[in-house]
C-alpha cells in the first residue's frame, strides 16, 4: 500500500508537487496521468524513496520510504530513462539484481526467458530501446517487488510485447497482490491496465476515480422528444455532465444508474433514444470540463 499525505516538493521556488495526497491500495494498479511538467516524475521519485519531499509524509505499508533500505528492497522503480551498468550483459545485470533484492526469484527469471527471448550474453547498452525496456521488465518482475513504480513504462515496446507485459503485471497483481503505480500520457493504455486513475496538473491531483465506477456511472444518451416542450422537465430529472442540441436531437452525457436514466427518459414520450458507452478519454473530457479544466490542454 502506498500512502502519500500532503506532500510538497519545490525546485527553485517552483512547486513540482504541491500539497498532494494519494493512496494506492495493496493489489491495485493506479494510473497517474498529466501534462508535461505536471510533477509526475517528481512524485514517483519521492515514493520510490529516491528524492525527499520538503513537506508531508510518504509511507509504504505504513513505513516511511525515504532512505529506508528494507523498504527499498521491496519497491522497484522503472524510470523513463533506463540505467544499466556500462558494458553489463543481461546475465550480469540479473546477478546485480539478485544481490540487491532479497526477494529475487531465479526460477521466475528462468521462466520468463522464453517471453523475452533475449540472449543472456547480450550487452544491454547495445540492445534497441524497446529491448532495453524488455530487459528492465524481465529483471524487475524477477525481483518480485511488493510495489512497482513505472514512469512511462510502455514507451518503445511493440504491441505484442505490450500485451505480454500487461499480462505479466496482471498475473503478479492477482497472484501476489503487487501494488502498481504507473505514470503515463496515454489514457487508452491506462484504461486497459489500471483500476484507479488520477490526473495531475501543476503539482496537484485534480481528479481521481475508480475506473469501473466511472464507466458504469457515466453514459452518452441521444434522444429526440415527440413534444419538445417537455425538454426542460426531462433535463431537470437527470444528472447532466454535458448537454448539446443538434436540430431536434439532444446529445447528453449523464451520470447515474443506467436503469434509472432509462426509466426517467421513458417517462417522457421519445421518438429516438440511444444509450451508448463512453471511452475513458470521453468520460475524462466531460468530468474535467465539469471541474473547469480543458482536458486537451492538460493531457496533450
Ligand atoms: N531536479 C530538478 N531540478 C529543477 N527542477 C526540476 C527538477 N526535477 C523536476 N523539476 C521541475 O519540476 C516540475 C515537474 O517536473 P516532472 O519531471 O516531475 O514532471 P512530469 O509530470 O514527470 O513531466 P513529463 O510528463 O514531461 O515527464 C517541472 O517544472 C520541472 O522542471
Amino acid at each position: 500500500m502506498i500512502q502519500v499525505h500532503s506532500v510538497s516538493k519545490k525546485y527553485n521556488k517552483h512547486f513540482a508537487v504541491n500539497d498532494l495526497s494519494l493512496t494506492v491500495n495493496k493489489g491495485s494498479i493506479y494510473g497517474l496521468l498529466g501534462s508535461n511538467g505536471a510533477g509526475k516524475t517528481s512524485l514517483l521519485k519521492m515514493i520510490a524513496g529516491i528524492n525527499r519531499q520538503d513537506k508531508g509524509t510518504i509511507k509504504i505499508d505504513n513505513i516511511t520510504a525515504y532512505e529506508n533500505v528494507a523498504i527499498k528492497e521491496r519497491v522497484v522503480f522503472i524510470p523513463d530513462l533506463l540505467y544499466f551498468f556500462p558494458q553489463a550483459t543481461v546475465a550480469q545485470m540479473a546477478s546485480q539484481y539478485k544481490e540487491y533484492y532479497p526477494s529475487w526469484s531465479q526460477e521466475r527469471f528462468e521462466q520468463l526467458t522464453p517471453a523475452f527471448n533475449i540472449e543472456l550474453n547480450r550487452k544491454v547498452h547495445r540492445l534497441s530501446k524497446g529491448m532495453k525496456r524488455q530487459v528492465a521488465f524481465w529483471l524487475v518482475l524477477s525481483a518480485m517487488p511488493d510495489v512497482l513504480i513505472l514512469d512511462e513504462p510502455i514507451d518503445g515496446l511493440d504491441p505484442v510485447m505490450r500485451q505480454k507485459i500487461k499480462n505479466l503485471l496482471f498475473q503478479d497483481v492477482a497472484e501476489r497482490e503487487m501494488t502498481v503505480l504507473i505514470s503515463s500520457h496515454n489514457l487508452r493504455e491506462i484504461e486497459d491496465l489500471c483500476d484507479h486513475v488520477g490526473i495531475m496538473h501543476q503539482g496537484k491531483i485534480i481528479i481521481e476515480k475508480e475506473i469501473d465506477d466511472l464507466k458504469s456511472d457515466t453514459h452518452k444518451v441521444q434522444l429526440a422528444l415527440s413534444d419538445p416542450t417537455h425538454e426542460e422537465h426531462l433535463l431537470n430529472k437527470l444528472n447532466i455532465l454535458h448537454h448539446e442540441k443538434r436540430g431536434s436531437v439532444l446529445l447528453l452525457i449523464v451520470r447515474g444508474n443506467e436503469e434509472q436514466i432509462k426509466k426517467a427518459i421513458h417517462s417522457t414520450s421519445v421518438i429516438l433514444f440511444d444509450l451508448l458507452p463512453l471511452t475513458l478519454e470521453e468520460i475524462f473530457i466531460y468530468e474535467m470540463e465539469d471541474v473547469g479544466y480543458e482536458i486537451e490542454k492538460i493531457l496533450l
